[in-house]
């Protein structure tokens, strides 16, 4: 079944624009191979202390070539609702393991942050820096070199990323992704933006709204709005990482135990001393980025994704650029409307189907790669399914449904809710930006209003409560991008500018830093590149110039005399009080190194 001529085109010129870094990381990757069974290579004195708490029968395999190992990078902690439940995993796996005939150690820990504890607060000033640091800590795991194959217990927003870039740089061993699911559901997303906006209005006080939050991230699992989390887990399934239909039964279930399970085993079932070798860097080529871009649009995906994907396809030697992303946008329909892309949420959308039955839509549309690798064998085929547990306890698949079981929330390939994607491309006078259409309406994907200028988001949410706001207005909140400050999310502007656009007003949001995967109705022109910090038009604006937003045109523009506008002196602040504070003077590095936004946003390249 071969794709969509248009998918064909786009994933041919990303072939022939990455062909001499994809050749140099495969070349690498493929020297490693070559040198076989890793731990062989270890002295007695290395292997005696990489198995030394080891049961005396492991040793014993370890002490051979023949037993594979398997490493399991782990980013438990309590922070995360998501990552919790992983605390038992290692566990599972490690037993897992001893039934398929193998060995499983953990290989290391990688930090996790929770962007929903740090949103609106300076700790998210090193959130996207923790990506890169998570593949960094990563490879300290892996270095151990005493593996033949890696599982990733991982879900959150950055940590995913980190992990999948390091995981392609390790491209010579196998990888597994394995999810802890979500949540179940509490209070419904929309309820609770509807009652945070009640707060900013100051229609409710902090006791209403601590019991709203509370009863919407109530539990274990990932937070069941459609953010970068869940964006996550859709990527790590449609690009075969995860085992088929693994990403959204919730934790602490028969099912999840059983799904973690197999994934242990099939990791091991795929190392150089079985029969169906896979390793990570030949499994995930262009075609399956690819799919992974349509997967993000189909679903109104994150926009933290314009980022992190590019990090990650680099990671593999493969360079997506925004025009890619923005091209696939206008080719792939919308057929999931998950909070903040509609009131479900993505329990509900896995009950409509889930990602089986959104995979079978997009292959019968002809919009994905089907003739690829993945980790449970050839064909994305074989990810139209639904996991169901088998009365031995292990997974057993049922294909997935024929119909939609809710077409309010998972539509057919048909009938989508919008004829395109949910992320372009933005370009004009002020540089390169992202906008997320899927979650704001048709009427507001043209905004013209004059600019008001601030330097940070509390400026903004000060100007609301002071009442100056009430009017047709684009925010222009700048100084906000990963050379500045480490480019937070700016989620906090979502209430104010809500009520404002609610109340009437046409408002926009223009920025160099970036907006969660959960914020979404306000238009948002975001990861303005260059960024006001290293010379980015941005910080030439003034309060007052007219800016046109226009996402139908894919244009972003400053409505200034071109001459006059390059005339002017570009404004600077003091960042200084972004230096210090929660371990921002630890991260002085990567505020100096990192890359722009449109490749990645990173410090790795
Ligand atoms: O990119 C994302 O999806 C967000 O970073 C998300 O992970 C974060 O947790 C939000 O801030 C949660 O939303 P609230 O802050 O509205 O709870
Ligand atoms: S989805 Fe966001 S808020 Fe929820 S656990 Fe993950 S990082 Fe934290």
């Amino acid at each position: 079944m071969t794709a969509d001529k248009r998918i064909e085109a786009i994933t041919k010129r990303i072939v022939e624009r990455s062909k001499p870094s994809r050749e140099r990381y495969l070349d690498r990757v493929r020297s490693q191979i070559a040198k076989g069974v890793h731990r062989s290579v270890l002295s007695c004195g290395n292997l005696a202390h990489g198995f030394a708490a080891c049961a005396p029968s492991e040793k014993a395999d370890l002490a051979g070539d023949t037993v594979p190992n398997l490493g399991i990078i782990t980013s438990y902690n309590d922070m995360l609702s998501a990552h919790q439940p992983f605390e038992t995993f290692p566990a599972i796996i490690r037993e897992a393991a001893r039934e398929a005939g193998g060995v499983a150690q953990v290989a290391g820990g990688v930090p996790a942050m929770c962007d929903g504890v740090t949103q609106g607060q300076p700790g998210m000033e090193l959130s996207l820096f923790s990506r890169d640091l998570i593949a960094m800590a990563t490879a300290v795991g892996l270095s151990h070199n005493m593996f033949d194959a890696a599982v990733y217990l991982g879900i959150c927003d950055k940590i995913v990323p980190g992990l999948a870039i390091a995981a392609l740089t390790f491209g010579h061993l196998p990888a597994v992704f394995i999810p802890a699911g979500p949540m179940t559901s509490g209070l419904p997303n929309d309820e609770k933006s509807r009652i945070r906006q009640l707060y900013a209005e100051g229609k409710v006080g902090r006791a209403e709204l601590l019991e709203a939050e509370s009863k919407s991230y109530h539990g274990p699992g990932t937070c069941t709005f459609y953010g970068t989390a869940n964006s996550n887990q859709m990527l790590m399934e449609i690009m075969g990482l995860h085992m088929p239909g693994a990403s959204f039964v919730n934790p602490n279930t028969p099912l999840r135990e059983a799904l973690t399970r197999e994934a242990a085993k099939r990791a091991l079932a795929i190392t150089a001393l079985g029969n169906e070798f896979t390793p990570v860097g030949e499994m995930i080529d262009e075609r399956s980025i690819v799919n992974g871009v349509v997967g993000l649009h189909a679903t109104g995906g994150s926009t933290n994704h314009t980022m992190h994907l590019v990090a990650m396809a680099r990671a593999a030697g493969i360079e997506l650029t925004w025009q890619d992303i923005s091209d696939l946008s206008d080719i792939v329909p919308l057929l999931a409307r998950v909070y903040p892309n509609g009131l479900a949420d993505v329990n509900h959308f896995h009950a409509a189907g889930g990602m089986g039955f959104l995979i079978k839509e997009l292959l019968k549309g002809g919009l994905l790669h089907e003739d690829v690798r993945t980790v449970y064998g050839h064909g994305l085929a074989a990810y139209t399914v639904e996991p169901r547990l088998a009365d031995d306890g292990t997974v057993h698949r049922e294909a997935a449904p024929e119909k939609s079981a809710d077409p309010k929330v998972l539509a057919a390939i048909e009938t989508p809710f919008q004829p395109t994607g949910g992320l372009k491309m933005l370009t004009g006078n002020l540089g390169k930006s992202v906008i997320k259409i899927s979650a704001v309406k048709p009427e507001r994907h043209v905004v013209v209003a004059p600019a008001i200028v601030f330097h940070d988001q509390q400026e903004l949410q000060d100007a609301f409560k002071a009442g100056k706001l009430d009017r047709d207005f684009v925010a222009v909140v700048r100084f906000q991008g990963p050379r500045a400050n480490g480019m937070p999310e700016l989620h906090r502007l979502t209430p104010p500018l809500g009520v404002l656009q609610d109340r009437g007003h046409k408002v926009a949001l223009v920025t160099d830093g970036r907006m969660s995967g959960a914020s979404g109705k306000v238009p948002a022109a975001i990861h303005v590149t260059p960024e006001a910090s290293n010379g980015g038009p941005i910080a030439r604006i003034r309060n007052g110039d007219m800016i046109r937003l226009d996402a139908v045109a894919g244009t972003l523009e400053v409505m200034v005399d071109a001459a006059e506008f390059d005339a002017r002196p570009a404004v600077t602040v003091d960042l200084s009080d972004n230096e210090f504070g929660l371990g921002r003077e630890l991260f002085a590095t990567f505020r100096r190194t990192a890359g722009p936004a449109d490749q990645g946003a990173s410090v790795l390249y």
